[in-house]
C-alpha cells in the first residue's frame, strides 16, 4: 500500500510508512496531518486544516498497516471518517501505538450524523481516552455525501438512514477554522 502525502493539494505518491519531504531546514513549519479517508472527504478536510495551519504543511492519507514517521512535528493532527459509528479500522490502530506523547495534538472526526445526533460520541469513540484527554483541540467538522464515490450498499444507506438522494457538501469550515486556531493558541 502506498500512502499519498499532499499539502493543500495534490502530490506525487509516497512511500509507505514515511512522510517524505518533512518541512524545509529553516521552515517555522512543524506540523502535519493524518487523516484515515474511504471516499476523500476526510481528506479534503485534513488538507483544509493543513491550510488553515500555515504553508507546507503535509496530509497523509493513512493507508492499512502503515506506521508514519513523525518525529520531524511537534504537532500533529488526526483525522478519520465515521461509518457506522465508528472511525477508520486503520485509524483506530495507529491511535493506540503512534508515540505522540511530546506531541501538540489536534482530533477530529468527520461525519454526516446531523447536530442535534451523536457528534460528541461519535468523536469520544473515535480515540483512545488517553489521546482524547491530552488533545489541544477537538472536533466533529462535518462532512459530505458524494453518490459517484459511493457502491450500491453505501448508497442503499444513505437514501435510508440520511434520507439523501443526491451531493450533500456538510463540511464544516467555520468548525475546521476554529479547530485549527483553537491548536495553534495554545
Ligand atoms: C454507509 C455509510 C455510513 C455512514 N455512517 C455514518 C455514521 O455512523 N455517522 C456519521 O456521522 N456519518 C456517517 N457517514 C457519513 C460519512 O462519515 C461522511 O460521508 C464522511 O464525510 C465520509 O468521509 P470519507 O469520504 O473521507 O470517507 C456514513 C456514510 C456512509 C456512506
Amino acid at each position: 500500500m502506498t500512502a499519498r502525502a499532499t499539502t493543500g493539494t495534490t502530490r506525487t505518491d509516497r512511500r509507505a510508512g514515511t512522510i517524505e519531504d518533512p518541512p524545509a531546514e529553516g521552515a517555522p513549519v512543524r506540523a502535519a496531518v493524518v487523516v484515515a479517508s474511504k471516499h476523500g472527504t476526510t481528506l479534503e478536510i485534513g488538507r483544509r486544516v493543513a491550510r488553515a495551519l500555515g504553508a507546507d504543511v503535509p496530509v497523509l492519507d493513512l493507508a492499512e498497516d502503515q506506521h508514519p514517521d513523525l518525529a520531524a512535528y511537534d504537532t500533529v493532527v488526526l483525522g478519520t471518517a465515521i461509518y457506522a459509528g465508528q472511525p477508520r479500522a486503520h485509524m483506530k490502530a495507529f491511535a493506540q501505538i503512534a508515540d505522540l506523547d511530546e506531541k501538540r495534538l489536534g482530533l477530529f472526526v468527520s461525519g454526516m450524523v446531523p447536530a442535534d445526533g451523536a457528534r460528541e460520541e461519535e468523536l469520544a469513540a473515535a480515540y483512545p481516552p488517553a489521546l482524547r484527554d491530552r488533545a489541544t483541540a477537538a472536533a466533529f467538522l462535518g462532512g459530505s455525501f458524494q453518490f459517484d464515490k459511493l457502491n450500491r450498499f453505501e448508497r442503499f444507506v444513505v437514501k435510508r438512514v440520511a434520507k439523501a438522494t443526491a451531493d450533500v457538501d456538510a463540511i464544516d469550515d467555520r468548525a475546521i477554522d476554529r479547530f485549527a486556531r483553537e491548536l495553534v493558541a495554545a
